[in-house]
C-alpha cells in the first residue's frame, strides 16, 4: 500500500514501457488489471486525501470564501487531462472520467446543491450532471425562473439553465432572468430576490427520441406531446412522419414521458432516460432536424470566478439612444484585439422597441484589456452589467453522458 502510494506513477515507464509485450492469456491479463486496479484506487484515494486537505486549508485561510467549488481549478485540471491523455480512451472520455473523481473529492470537502429543471429525465438534469459530476445533490425545479430563485435567495449553491439552442436559437426565460430578474423582481410570476452571476458554461449535445408505451405499436398516436423546444426542434421531421398529429407543448420532456406512459394513444419527445425511466419503448431514435443539435447551458451562483487563463465574459447592456450607437459602443472590443462571440437581443420590455443586448467575448473582466475597454464602451450604454467572467467550457458538447447514454434506450424501429 505504502509503495503504491508513493511510488505509482513514479516507476511507471520503468514497469510498463510501451515495449514491453502484452500479455498473451487471459489469466495474465486479468491479473495486470488487477494489480493496476490497486493502484488506480491507492492513487484516487490519495487525491481524496488531498482534497480534503485543500479543504482544512481553504478554512483557515482569511481570504473570502463562502464556496469550495472552483470552476476556475477545475477548468484547469480538465484542460490538463485532455492535453495529456496518451490514449487509447478518447479526450471526452478521459474528462468525463477526471469531471466525477473531482465531483467526488468536492463532495468530501462540501457537498453542493444545484437547481436545474426537472423533473428527474430533463437534457437541464444531463448537464447539470455533466457540469458539476454525481457527488452533487440535483435539486429539481418546476420552471427556469425557479432555478434563478433558488440560486438568489441561497436556498441552493448554484444552478444550471440552458441559454440558446444550436437549431431554435436563444431560451428567452433564461436572458430575461439574466436581464430583469437577476436584479430583483418578479419574473413570469416567479419573485427572484436579487443578483445572480455566471459562472460556468457547457454545452449537450441534444438527440430527440420518439417514445411510446409497447402497447402504443397497434394504436394510432392521437397526440405528441413534449417540451415547446423539443418540438420546434423536430418539426420538420415530424411533418412528414406524423402530419396531422396533434403537437402539445408542456412543461419539460419528462412530463411529456410521465403522459406518455399514461395512455397508448400519447407519444412524447425526449431524452433517453425519459423513456427509460418511464419504461417507454423508442419508436424512432434522433429525430431532431438538425444533426448538430446543441444546447448551451451556463451555471449560475452569487460570487465571481477568478480567471483560469481561458475564460469568457457575458455582458448585458441597454445602448443609449443615439445614431450609431450600437457600432460605436463595439468599436473598443474590435480594436482591442477583443473576440466577440455572440450578440443578442432582447425587448427592453419597460418601452417599445428598445432593446437589450446580450454580448459574450473572449477574456476575463479583471484582465487590464478587458477593463479598457469596458470603459470606453460605457458611454454609449445607459445601462451596463457584467453578467460574469467564467472559464470556457472544456468539456465537448458530445462527450460522454453523465446521465444516460444517448443510445442505450430500446429502439423498436
Ligand atoms: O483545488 C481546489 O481548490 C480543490 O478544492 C480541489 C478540487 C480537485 O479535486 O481538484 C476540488 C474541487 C474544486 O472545485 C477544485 C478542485
Amino acid at each position: 500500500m505504502t509503495d503504491a502510494l508513493g511510488e505509482a506513477g513514479a516507476g511507471w515507464s520503468d514497469r510498463r514501457s510501451p515495449d514491453q509485450p502484452l500479455p498473451n492469456t487471459l489469466a495474465e491479463v486479468r491479473q495486470q488489471i488487477d494489480s493496476l486496479d490497486s493502484e488506480l484506487i491507492a492513487l484516487i484515494s490519495k487525491r481524496a486525501r488531498l482534497a480534503e486537505r485543500v479543504a482544512e486549508i481553504k478554512q483557515l485561510s482569511n481570504e473570502p470564501q463562502t464556496s469550495f467549488y472552483r470552476p476556475e481549478r477545475e477548468a484547469q485540471v480538465l484542460s490538463r487531462v485532455r492535453e495529456r491523455n496518451p490514449g487509447p480512451l478518447s479526450g471526452d472520455t478521459m474528462v468525463w472520467l477526471f469531471r466525477e473523481i473531482m465531483s467526488a473529492c468536492l463532495a468530501l470537502e462540501q457537498p453542493l446543491s444545484v437547481a436545474c429543471l426537472g423533473p428527474s429525465g430533463t437534457f437541464s438534469e444531463q448537464a447539470a450532471l455533466r457540469a458539476f459530476g454525481h457527488g452533487a445533490h440535483l435539486v429539481l425545479e418546476p420552471g427556469i425562473p425557479e432555478v434563478f430563485r433558488a440560486v438568489a435567495a441561497g436556498s441552493v449553491d448554484f444552478g444550471v439553465v440552458p441559454v440558446e439552442n444550436s437549431t431554435e436559437g436563444s431560451v428567452s426565460q433564461t436572458l430575461d432572468a439574466l436581464a430583469f430578474g437577476a436584479t430583483g423582481g418578479a419574473l413570469y410570476g416567479v419573485w427572484v430576490p436579487g443578483e445572480v452571476r455566471i459562472c460556468g458554461e457547457l454545452s449537450l449535445k441534444i438527440d430527440q427520441q420518439l417514445m411510446a408505451r409497447q402497447d402504443a405499436r397497434d394504436v394510432l398516436p392521437q397526440r405528441i406531446v413534449s417540451h415547446a423546444q423539443s418540438l420546434a426542434q423536430c418539426r420538420e421531421w415530424l411533418d412528414v412522419h406524423y402530419p396531422g398529429v396533434e403537437r402539445i407543448a408542456v412543461q419539460s420532456n419528462s412530463e411529456a414521458a410521465r403522459l406518455a406512459a399514461e395512455s397508448p394513444s400519447i407519444m412524447a419527445i425526449g431524452p433517453t432516460l425519459a423513456a427509460e425511466q418511464h419504461g417507454l419503448d423508442i419508436v424512432a431514435a434522433n429525430i431532431q432536424d438538425s444533426a448538430f443539435n446543441t444546447t448551451r447551458f451556463v451555471v449560475i451562483g452569487r460570487d465571481t470566478v477568478p480567471p483560469s487563463g481561458a475564460d469568457k465574459t457575458s455582458l448585458v447592456l441597454s445602448v443609449n439612444n443615439m445614431p450609431g450607437a450600437l457600432s460605436r459602443l463595439l468599436a473598443p472590443l474590435a480594436e482591442a484585439g477583443i473576440d466577440v462571440m455572440r450578440i443578442e437581443s432582447r425587448p427592453a420590455r419597460e418601452r417599445a422597441w428598445e432593446y437589450v443586448f446580450f454580448i459574450d467575448f473572449e477574456g476575463h473582466a479583471d484582465d487590464e484589456r478587458i477593463r479598457a475597454a469596458l470603459s470606453k464602451m460605457q458611454p454609449f450604454c445607459s445601462s451596463l452589467r457584467v453578467l460574469g467572467s467564467y472559464p470556457r467550457a472544456v468539456m465537448s458538447a458530445s462527450s460522454p453522458n453523465a446521465a444516460g447514454g444517448s443510445t442505450s434506450g430500446r429502439v423498436v424501429s
